[in-house]
């Protein structure tokens, strides 16, 4: 008697946390949650961050959210924070908890991509000639630096201070020149500092010029000081190819290059413990919008969803090695601002649910 082989098991279904938080945080992942499961089939919990967990539990991050992060293939996140901060310096703060997450997750490599797309050419506030065809990644070191040093504050004084170590630049200068090295980039990277008044800085560019030398020697490395890299980045966006700096500086710069594509509700991330697995393979990590929770708006319909759509992608191609899901996400989206969907934020007034119908509709 001959035995049939067993059937294959079905493939398992991703498991992504939804973390929806504050303002429009739900609206937008609302959006984002029916693209993706538009693109293919994923089981979908949400949990609670931020404002709407501190309402909850008294915690931004709490326990609860963090075990299912840990255990999920991915997370998507849409935005924390009220805009306003607690009267009581001791009281817990919204944003808290997307910083615990990064630091919990080990998320020290934030690619924020940043692409002039020519539909929106006449959206940004700058000369078409000089938008045209800016294709660059900012990648931002996401667990160190000010944001996670010795802190105190009294009633009349307080400090921060920011830390690097050679570990902490070595890694993150490899995301980069990674990414750079990759089919369709142009094995570029300016590291961007402040070498001339910082000593974190100095040993952030010390470190990344011999990482680049010893390991990359096939990368065209530039350094910026920060000051200039942000007048650059609005007068000669086209010359960036691969972004390179610190926590502060990519959160400052990243908002910057709203300018180039045109709105702030554009701009995708992806927070990743590592470089991107080069032949597509699953990294897991956090994927969220570049902006906030933008209480001027928020409830209203009015947002932009297409920041955490991109996101969406973001997570299909480096968090679930999905590439053609990846893609397709993108095209639609393309597809659907080249036929003419503006959100007020580009000067139209299509709605939040007008967007994801029309992305939708052009998958
Ligand atoms: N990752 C995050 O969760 C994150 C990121 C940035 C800011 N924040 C928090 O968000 C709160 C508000 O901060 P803010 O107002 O300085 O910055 P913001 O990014 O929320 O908003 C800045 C401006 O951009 C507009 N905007 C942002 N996203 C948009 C979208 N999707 N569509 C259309 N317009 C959009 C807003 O209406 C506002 O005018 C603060 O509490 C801040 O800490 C959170
Ligand atoms: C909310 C805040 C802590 C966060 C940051 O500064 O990293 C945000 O501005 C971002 O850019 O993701
Ligand atoms: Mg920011």
């Amino acid at each position: 008697m001959t035995t049939s082989p067993a059937p294959a098991a079905p493939a398992a279904r991703p498991r992504i946390v939804a973390l929806p938080g504050d303002g429009i945080g739900p609206e937008v992942v609302a959006s984002a949650l029916q693209v993706l499961h538009a693109v293919g089939d994923f089981a979908v919990v949400e949990h609670p961050v931020g404002a709407a967990a501190i309402d909850r539990t008294g915690q931004p991050l709490p326990p609860d959210t963090l075990a299912a992060c840990a255990a999920a293939d991915a997370v998507l996140l849409g935005a924390v924070g009220t805009g306003h901060q607690p009267a009581d310096p001791e009281a817990p703060r919204p944003e808290q908890g997307v910083l615990e997450l990064r630091a919990a997750l080990g998320l020290y490599a934030n690619l924020r991509p940043v692409r002039a797309l020519p539909a929106l050419a006449a959206a940004s506030p700058l000369k078409p000639e000089r938008t045209k065809g800016v294709d660059l990644i900012v990648v931002r070191e996401l667990t160190g630096g000010l944001y996670f040093g010795r802190r105190a504050r009294t009633a009349d004084d307080a400090y921060d201070t920011c830390t690097y170590t050679v570990t902490e630049i070595e890694r993150v200068t490899r995301v980069a020149c990674e990414l750079a090295s990759r089919t369709g980039r142009r094995a570029r990277v300016t590291s961007v500092d402040k070498a001339n008044v910082l000593d974190t800085s100095r040993l952030w560019r010390e470190t990344v010029t011999r990482v680049v030398a010893r390991e990359y020697p096939h990368v065209a490395l530039d350094h910026l000081l920060v000051d200039t890299a942000a007048m650059r980045l609005v007068t000669d966006p086209a010359s960036f190819d691969v972004v390179l700096t610190e926590n502060m500086f990519g959160d400052i710069l990243s908002d910057e290059t709203a300018a180039i594509t045109g709105s702030l509700g554009l701009l995708p991330s992806a927070s990743l413990p590592g470089a991107p697995d080069p032949d597509g393979g699953i990294r897991g990590g956090l994927f969220e919008p570049v902006h906030g929770s933008a209480p001027d708006i928020a409830g209203r319909g009015q947002a932009s969803p297409l920041g955490t759509v991109l996101s969406v992608a973001l997570m299909l191609r480096h968090g679930l090695g999905r590439p053609a899901a990846a893609d397709a996400v993108e095209a639609a989206v393309e597809r659907a601002l080249d036929a003419g969907l503006r959100t007020p934020d580009l000067g139209g007034s299509a709605t939040t649910d007008d967007t994801t119908r029309a992305v939708l509709a052009a998958l």
